[in-house]
């Protein structure tokens, strides 16, 4: 059987290798370059928006009718200010720097499972090969304005996540996604800094690409591109519950990880969790990376009606990881057990967080859950001060 969107295949999997190749120069040359004062988020800006340039650009070449759905604007760089015209100089230079690159091509060849193997298969019509100055790429990164919604074909994309991980040299990634009437079809992430091998410490093993396609499994391949980067299935592991870790964000605001942790302890999961940013966190589930075996994300206290200071979860936070989860034979849903829905517009609405799993741990996961949430409800009812973790009405 064909393997369905492959031209878009090829077009995302071009187009985020080539905004790893700019986050990464702008790490080794403004994070690591110690051009830093600490606490300055620039580097992560300047990254952020040249990303979302190189990325659209290339999308609104190739499918010039798709909207997207992207994490940043360009405001930010259209004030009439020194500050703006400085970011904005510097977000031109690093995306045309990129975008100028002749297109790569390697002969393609195709696997036993029909996958394609192999070169980017870079085109020049996608917008590669030349320079496209400042009003052409501000226009690109505004092009991520779509407001989405249930009907029709459109992308999202986040062209960096983990922003705090970028800064911390930890792990980050860009993640692209194709959606179709409200379905992720198509998803493909990008981690400049996670091992292609589980349990490899990095150096030349550094930057591995996920690709997900609906109803065609999960592959990695390398993050370079070169004519051997033969792509490799991904299947999630077996793990038995004493076995695994959760794995869960860095950022405390990001997560109850304090209710992790019982949700943990409830069902026998003895292993540490495994802290990390991003939707690598999504890779290394389906790799099965440190025992990790349960991502999980709980909206932390407060904030009323969905807690989490009423904090919506974007879709392009999790589009891609979402399809890379089912595809690897795994099961993704919010903390009730419900599915994730991709056609509310830029968020989730009011989901509640995020658990991925195995199913039959999953199901134990949502169980454990819910009696843990009971649990501090019942808690915070009989104190009278405690911080309820969550609103009353998500128990129901
Ligand atoms: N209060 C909150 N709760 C949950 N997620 C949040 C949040 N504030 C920001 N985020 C999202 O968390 C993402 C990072 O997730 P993680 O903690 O898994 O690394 C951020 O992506 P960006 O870094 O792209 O902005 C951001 O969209
Ligand atoms: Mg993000
Ligand atoms: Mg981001
Ligand atoms: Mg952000």
């Amino acid at each position: 059987m064909p393997v369905p969107f492959s031209l878009e295949q090829q077009v995302a999997i071009a187009a985020v290798r080539r905004a790893c190749a700019l986050t990464t120069t702008v790490f080794n040359k403004l994070v690591a370059g110690e051009t830093l004062v600490k606490g300055d988020k620039s580097p992560v800006t300047v990254a952020d928006f040249s990303a979302q340039a190189v990325i659209n650009t290339i999308l609104s070449h190739a499918f010039p009718d798709d909207p997207i759905i992207g994490e940043e604007d360009s405001a930010d760089l259209r004030a009439p200010t020194k500050e703006s015209e400085l970011l904005r100089s510097r977000v031109v230079e690093l995306a045309d720097e990129i975008l100028v690159q002749p297109p790569l091509f390697f002969p393609r060849g195709v696997d036993e499972d029909e996958v394609v193997v192999g070169g980017s298969g870079e085109r020049p019509e996608w917008g590669l090969g030349r320079r496209w100055g400042a009003e052409a790429l501000l226009k690109a990164i505004d092009r991520g304005n779509y407001a989405g919604g249930r009907l029709g074909r459109m992308w999202t994309l986040d062209p960096i996540d983990g922003t705090k991980g970028f800064l911390r040299g930890g792990q980050y990634a860009v993640c692209l996604a194709l959606l179709v009437d409200a379905r992720v079809e198509l998803g493909v992430i990008g981690c400049p800094n996670l091992p292609q091998i589980t349990n490899d410490s990095g150096g030349d093993n550094k930057g591995a690409l996920f690709i997900a396609v609906r109803g065609h499994g999960a592959r990695q391949l390398p993050l370079s591109p070169s004519a051997l980067s033969t792509q490799v299935r991904v299947n999630m592991p077996h793990l038995a519950l004493h076995d695994l870790s959760f794995l869960e964000s860095v950022e405390k605001a990001h997560a109850a990880l304090d209710t992790n942790a019982r949700v943990a302890a409830r069902i026998g999961v003895r292993g540490a969790p495994v802290r990390m940013d991003s939707q690598a966190k999504y890779a290394a589930l389906v790799r099965g990376d440190g025992g990790g075996g349960v991502y999980l994300r709980l909206p932390v206290a407060g904030g009323g009606k969905g807690g989490n200071g009423g904090y919506q979860e974007k879709i392009w936070d999790h589009a891609p990881g979402s399809l890379l989860v089912e595809e690897a034979g795994g099961v993704i849903s919010d903390s009730r057990g419900r599915p994730l829905d991709f056609g509310l517009g830029r968020t989730l609405g009011e989901n509640f967080g995020v658990v991925a799993a195995r199913k039959e741990v999953h199901a134990q996961v949502i169980e454990a859950i819910q009696a843990v949430l009971a649990e501090t409800e019942g808690e915070a009812e009989g104190e009278g001060t405690a911080v309820r973790t969550v609103p009353n009405f998500w128990l129901r």
